[in-house]
C-alpha cells in the first residue's frame, strides 16, 4: 500500500500500512494460508475506560485499551503507552511489532501493548498513580504471567511499572512480580532494564559497523528524542567513541559539530525540561534533525517519522529504528531504492524486551542476576539474532527488514501450525 493513505498520528492508517509489510511477507515466503489469516488481525482487543480522582475531586475519564496480537508462541508481553494521541489502531499496530520482534529474538511470548490516552504531564504524581492503578484494574482479566505481561514504553517508567505490579498483586491477592516487567529493582525489577533498549540498538549498530569494516570514531551519529531508550543509546554510543552530533525532544534539536556529550545534555533538560538549555549547541526545529547530512539516523521517538513527504530529504548513510515504527513502509522503499540501509525496529529495538524476559525468568525462579550476567545474556541472544538477519539479507539481497520479518513470520506461522488444525474450536 502506497504512503498517501498513511497520515502520521493516525491509527488506521498506520495500522494498514504495517498490515501491507506482513502481505508481502506471505507473498514472498510459502508458508501456511491458515497462519497469513491468523496474523492479519489482533487475537484480543480490549477497550477500557480508566476513572481517576483529580486532585481537585472532580472525576475524569480516560480511555485505554490493552490488544493482544497472536499468542501462539507465548503469553502477550509488551509495554504501556500514556500518550495524548493513543487510539486503539495504534496500539493494535504497536502490539503487532512486538509479536514480530519477539520472535525474531527468540523470545517465548506473542505480542502485546497498551495505552492510555492521556496528558500524563497534565497530572499530579498522585493522579497518576491512580491511573496507572485504575489501568490494571480494567485490565486484570486478561493480564497475568502466563497470559499477557505490561511493561514500560512512552511516558511510563518503572515507576508506573512498580504501581501496576502492586495494583495486581493486591487484585490477585498473592505476589505475582511476574504479572509486569521493567520495575523498580526493590519489586524484583532486573538489572539492566532501565538502559536494555538503548544498550540493544547500539549493539545492533555494532554489529553493523564491525561488517562495514568501520570505526566508530569516524561515524557522526544524530538521535531523534531523547527519552528512555534514546538517551541511553546515545550515552552508550559517545561512551564508545561514536561522534553524536545531535539529538531532539518534541520542542528542539540541538547540534554540535564538534559532537555532544549526552551526559551534559541530559543534565540540562533535567534542570529545565528541554535539551535545548544544553551550553555551545545550534538550536533548531525539532525535525531538521531527519535531514541532517550523518552517517547514522538513529530513530527515538515516535512512529511515521520519515514519511513520504520528508523522505527524498533524509541524507543519512544508515537508518537505526530505536523507537517503534518510525518509518512508513513507502518511506521504507523509498529508502531502499536510495540505497541506504535500514536496521528495523523489530530486531534494533529489542534490547527492552529481551531484558524485561530475563526479568520475568528471575521473578518466575526467584533469582536474581547480577548486571553483567543480564549484560552478556542480552548480548548473546542478540548478537545471535542479529546475525542470523545480516546474513540472511546479505545471502537472499533483501533488506534487513525483509530479512526480519522472514525470519519473525516464519517462526510465528511454525507455531501456528503446530498448535494444530482445529484451532478454531479452542
Ligand atoms: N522504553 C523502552 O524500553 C522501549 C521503547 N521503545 C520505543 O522507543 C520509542 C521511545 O520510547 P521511550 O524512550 O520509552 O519513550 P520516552 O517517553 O522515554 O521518550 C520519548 C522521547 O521522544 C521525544 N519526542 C516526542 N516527539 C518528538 C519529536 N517530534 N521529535 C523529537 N523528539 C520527540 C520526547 O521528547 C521524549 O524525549 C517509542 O517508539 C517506544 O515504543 C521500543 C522498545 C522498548
Ligand atoms: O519490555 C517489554 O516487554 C516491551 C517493551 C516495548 O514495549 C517494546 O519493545 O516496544
Amino acid at each position: 500500500m502506497g504512503d498517501n493513505a498513511v497520515t502520521p498520528g493516525t491509527g488506521t492508517a498506520l495500522f494498514e500500512d504495517a498490515r501491507s509489510r506482513l502481505e508481502d511477507v506471505f507473498d514472498a515466503l510459502a508458508l501456511h494460508p491458515d497462519a497469513r489469516e491468523r496474523l492479519m488481525q489482533p487475537s484480543l482487543a480490549l477497550q477500557v475506560s480508566v476513572p481517576v480522582r483529580m486532585d481537585d475531586g472532580s472525576l475524569k475519564v480516560f480511555p485505554g485499551w490493552r490488544v493482544q496480537y497472536d499468542t501462539s508462541l507465548g503469553p502477550a508481553k509488551g509495554g504501556v503507552r500514556f500518550h495524548p494521541q493513543v487510539c486503539q489502531q495504534e496500539v493494535t499496530t504497536l502490539s503487532f511489532w512486538m509479536a514480530i520482534k519477539c520472535a525474531v529474538v527468540g523470545l517465548p511470548y506473542g505480542g502485546g501493548k497498551g495505552g492510555v490516552q492521556v496528558d500524563p504531564k497534565a497530572l499530579s504524581l498522585l493522579e497518576l498513580e491512580r491511573l496507572a492503578r485504575g489501568y490494571v484494574r480494567a485490565i486484570a482479566d486478561v493480564m497475568g504471567p502466563d497470559r499477557d505481561i505490561p511493561a514500560p514504553d512512552v511516558n511510563t517508567n518503572a515507576t508506573v511499572m512498580g504501581w501496576m505490579a502492586d495494583e495486581y498483586a493486591h487484585i490477585v491477592r498473592a505476589q505475582a512480580p511476574a504479572a509486569v516487567t521493567g520495575k523498580p529493582i526493590s519489586l524484583g525489577g532486573s538489572r539492566g532494564r532501565v538502559a536494555a533498549t538503548g544498550c540493544g540498538a547500539l549493539q545492533v549498530l555494532n554489529l553493523w559497523v564491525e561488517r562495514k569494516k568501520r570505526r566508530p570514531q569516524d561515524i557522526r551519529i544524530a538521535v531523534q528524542g531523547f527519552g528512555n531508550a534514546a538517551y541511553h543509546f546515545a550515552r552508550l554510543a559517545h561512551a564508545e567513541g561514536y561522534k553524536v552530533v545531535a539529538v531532539s525532544d518534541s520542542r528542539a534539536a540541538i547540534y554540535a559539530e564538534q559532537g555532544l556529550d549526552p551526559n551534559e545534555v541530559k543534565a540540562a533538560k533535567a534542570r529545565n525540561g528541554k535539551v535545548s538549555d544544553a551550553s555551545n549547541v545550534e538550536i533548531f526545529p525539532p525535525d531538521t534533525l531527519l535531514t541532517l547530512d550523518v552517517d547514522v539516523l538513529a530513530l527515538g521517538a515516535l512512529e511515521n517519522q520519515i514519511h513520504c513527504d520528508n523522505v527524498d530529504e533524509v541524507r543519512a548513510g544508515l537508518i537505526l529504528e530505536i523507537a517503534n515504527g518510525p518509518l512508513t513502509s513507502a518511506a521504507d522503499a523509498t529508502l531502499a531504492k536510495r540505497g541506504i540501509p535500514v536496521l528495523p525496529d523489530v530486531l534494533a529495538n529489542t534490547g527492552g524486551v529481551i531484558v524485561s524476559y530475563f526479568e520475568w525468568v528471575q521473578n518466575r525462579t526467584g533469582d536474581h542476576w547480577l548486571e553483567t550476567d543480564v549484560h552478556n545474556r542480552m548480548t548473546l541472544r542478540l548478537q545471535q539474532a542479529a546475525t542470523l538477519v545480516l546474513d540472511r539479507a546479505e545471502k537472499e539481497v533483501i533488506t534487513y527488514r525483509q530479512a526480519a520479518y522472514h525470519q519473525g513470520i516464519e517462526r510465528i506461522s511454525e507455531a501456528i501450525m503446530a498448535r494444530g488444525n482445529c484451532q478454531e474450536c479452542q
